[in-house]
């Protein structure tokens, strides 16, 4: 784990926040359809939304995919559209039944009308810069076939941001940046480039509806086709409206179930390197067989993984924090506390709840609705 912290800290610092280059003037740029599965709207999403139409790159279209047609998100989309008249966007409602993940569902009619050879699959919550889409592309060279964005998020007020910006730029972030450096597929797909191409000779996207998590499945099967899978320089800027400790952790248990039922090794690999877990194994280790003293080394292990994991936030924030040193001491102790609690939670209680749908995994992945269309 301390190599781990390492290469996330190093790796990080080399890979993450480069300049983008322009590509060069000789070049075609290639287009690109970007698909944007909408399901309500929050506080955030018109100005999220705004971000795609202010994007600096050549070629691109905007396809807004939304279930349900009573959707408010309809109105937000119809505003932008109206405002940004010379961006190509359209707009698909009612989705269409390929599978059982819902998102598939959702986006798979504006797949198949896209008419690029790049698709930019990017969830609601999140926030483009301007050259963020071009960053995506310059990493999409001759031997990769999918470029994904570290997630990241956006600063926002109130201790629930804080404790979200300080996972996924902490625990997260680790083990992504290491995954990507052994190049382990470690995909989550609320903003992945990829090529339609690869996607079709495998019957294209809602060949992998019977998944929840596609992302990981879709990644997969690009490593078994031979491509590689890589990180841009951006981190993928989450800013949902909806911000709270309780839907937060909810989506942390939702995604633990998600691991556990693909790669059940996980079940015992990753509350093993958990912080605590793994200092007190290592403590109580270090007492037995060198009886050195439990607590020093236990509180050291911690104090020197806390200064790694503020290291490693700083990398990927790349800036100031919206936050001082205390509240990253709170955040970050309550979220080293509640991770393995909530992955035992996720353990033993295994149906998944996603929006308004429950679902159950079988062992490798492959989903199924428990009680089709419950609302909330
Ligand atoms: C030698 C030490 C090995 C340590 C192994 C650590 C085991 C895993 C520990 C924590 C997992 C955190 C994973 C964070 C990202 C996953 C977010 C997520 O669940 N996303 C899902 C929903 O979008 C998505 O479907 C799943 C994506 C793939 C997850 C793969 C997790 C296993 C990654 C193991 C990488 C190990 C790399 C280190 C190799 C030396
Ligand atoms: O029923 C649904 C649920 C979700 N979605 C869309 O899917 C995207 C992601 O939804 P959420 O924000 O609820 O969920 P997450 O951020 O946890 O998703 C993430 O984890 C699970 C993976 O399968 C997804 O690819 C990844 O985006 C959003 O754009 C949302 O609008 C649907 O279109 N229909």
């Amino acid at each position: 784990m301390w190599l781990l912290h390492l290469i996330a800290i190093f790796y990080g610092k080399y890979r993450l926040h480069n300049k983008v280059s322009t590509l060069p003037p000789d070049e075609p740029c290639p287009g690109v359809s970007i698909l944007k599965p909408l399901m309500g709207v929050d506080s955030n999403l018109s100005t999220n939304l705004e971000t795609f139409f202010t994007m600096n790159y050549p070629v691109y279209e905007l396809l807004f995919c939304i279930e349900d047609e009573t959707d408010p998100a309809i109105k937000v989309v119809n505003t932008l559209i109206e405002k940004y008249p010379k961006v190509a966007a359209h707009v698909f409602i009612g989705g269409s039944l390929v599978g059982v993940n819902p998102k598939i569902n959702n986006m798979n009619r504006a797949y198949e009308a896209s008419i690029y050879d790049l698709i930019l699959i990017s969830d609601s919550g999140i926030r483009m810069k301007e050259d963020t889409l071009l960053d995506m592309v310059n990493h999409m060279d001759e031997k990769t076939g999918l470029v994904h964005q570290l997630p990241f998020t956006c600063d926002r007020p109130g201790f629930a941001a804080t404790l979200e910006k300080i996972y996924f730029g902490t625990a997260q972030s680790r083990i992504y940046l290491t995954a990507d450096f052994v190049r382990t597929n470690c995909h989550t797909g609320m903003s992945a480039l990829m090529r339609k191409p690869v996607l079709e000779e495998q019957g294209g996207l809602k060949s992998f509806g019977c998944y929840l998590a596609e992302d990981f499945f879709i990644a997969q099967s690009y490593i078994k086709k031979g491509w590689r899978t890589a990180i841009s320089s951006q981190p993928a800027m989450q800013n949902s409206g909806i911000c709270d400790i309780e839907s937060f952790q909810a989506r942390l248990t939702r995604w633990a179930k998600l691991r556990v039922a693909m790669i059940p090794y996980v079940i015992l690999l990753e509350p093993l390197s958990e912080c605590m877990m793994i200092g007190a194994c290592t403590a109580w280790s270090v007492s037995v067989l060198f009886q050195w003293d439990f607590c020093v080394f236990y509180l050291v292990h911690i104090l020197i993984w806390f200064i790694c994991d503020w290291t490693l936030l700083c990398v990927v924030q790349n800036g100031s924090l919206p936050f001082n040193k205390f509240h990253f001491v709170i955040g970050w102790l309550f979220r080293e506390l509640s991770g393995p609690y909530l992955f035992i939670n996720a353990v033993l209680d295994p149906p998944i709840k996603w929006r308004n749908r429950v679902f159950k995994l079988a062992w490798g992945g492959v989903a199924q609705e428990l009680h089709p269309r419950i609302k909330c």
